[in-house]
């Protein structure tokens, strides 16, 4: 048990407790060396190295709880915040947790547009920022009768098929759950992804900053590989074009004369291409690292 005197000191960082942040979340606190240790079915958990209380929410409730400032830092969607309609400071995108929300209305129906769906009946978790939009669009259309929008806090896809709803609101990521539930996208409202959030009022500034340049570097470091190759004199403006660096890269001589070591961050992304690139330039032993950590 915990009460509020063991937090009253520490800097407390609210992580999702389940669903699809949970797992990427706990990768960012281990990579930013965030140790804690939690007791089996507690919410709360202490940081062994830092002054830090780990709080584990449902991500919904995250975005109220660090406006309110009950908690300084957290991890949760972009979207979530927005429906919370929280006054926070997004500190830094994650790059995760990447999905769209969406109307979606059945295959069957023949809409193709918001428009048609005035006057009708939306279902959807995302009561505030659905109602906002649909409320625009029936003062846009001079609606005689009001588009209903009703709150489901799950599962949300059977509300067309259940008879509750002529089209849905709700979160888009690969389209198989909307497909498999016979229905499709007319209109993206939000683009969403993970995002670290902070208080206005930062209580801890100095440890939320520590804190928010671990995790960047631990994005960072997931973006980059580290390359390494030998290239002959000759070939190093050509071999700079390929892989710039983030600033420039390293260059050292080897002890056979014409010949460079080079060592360079590239984008994971790009590394493949380039490293054909170097090969048909006439590099050798080109080499790969990927990198746990780093900071800018
Ligand atoms: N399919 C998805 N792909 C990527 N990110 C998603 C997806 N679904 C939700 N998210 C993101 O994760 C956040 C939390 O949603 P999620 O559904 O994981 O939580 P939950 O509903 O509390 O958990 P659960 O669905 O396990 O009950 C959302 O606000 C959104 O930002
Ligand atoms: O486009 P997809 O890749 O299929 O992902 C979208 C689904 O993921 C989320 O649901 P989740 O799995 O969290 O279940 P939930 O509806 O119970 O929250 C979201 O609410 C969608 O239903
Ligand atoms: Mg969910």
């Amino acid at each position: 048990m915990f009460s509020p005197a063991d937090l009253s000191n520490r800097l407390v960082l609210a992580i999702p407790k389940k669903g699809r942040l949970y797992e990427k979340s706990l990768q960012l606190l281990a990579g930013a060396d965030i140790q804690f240790y939690r007791k089996n079915r507690l919410d709360i958990a202490l940081s062994t190295n830092l002054d830090v209380a780990l709080v584990f929410l449902p991500a919904s409730d995250i975005p109220k709880f660090v406006s309110d400032g009950t908690v300084d830092l957290g991890i949760t969607g972009q979207d979530v915040v927005k429906e919370a309609r929280a006054d926070v400071d997004e500190v830094l995108a994650l790059g995760f947790g990447q999905c769209d929300l969406c109307i979606q209305v059945p295959e069957a129906s023949g809409i193709t547009d918001p428009k048609h769906l005035v006057g009708k009946r939306i279902v959807t978790s995302f009561e505030n920022i659905a109602g906002e939009y649909f409320a625009e669009l029936d003062k846009q259309q001079a609606a005689t009768k009001e588009t209903t929008v009703s709150f489901v806090s799950g599962s949300v896809e059977a509300a067309c098929a259940l008879g509750l709803a002529d089209a849905i609101v709700d979160l888009v990521e690969s389209g198989e759950t909307m497909r498999a539930a016979g229905l499709q996208r007319i209109h993206t409202l939000v683009s969403s992804q993970a995002v670290l959030i902070a208080n206005k009022r930062r209580l801890h500034p100095e440890l939320a900053a520590k804190i928010t340049s671990r995790i960047r570097g631990v994005i960072l470091a997931g973006k980059y590989v580290y390359c390494n190759y030998n290239v002959p004199r000759s070939k190093i403006d050509e071999a700079f074009k390929v892989t710039p660096g983030r600033k420039a890269p390293t260059v050292a001589p080897l002890e056979n004369g014409d010949w460079v070591a080079v060592s360079v961050m590239v984008k994971k992304s790009e590394v493949a291409e380039k490293m054909d690139r170097l090969e048909e330039l006439g590099a050798t032993d080109i080499l790969v690292f990927s990198i746990s950590n780093c900071r800018e």
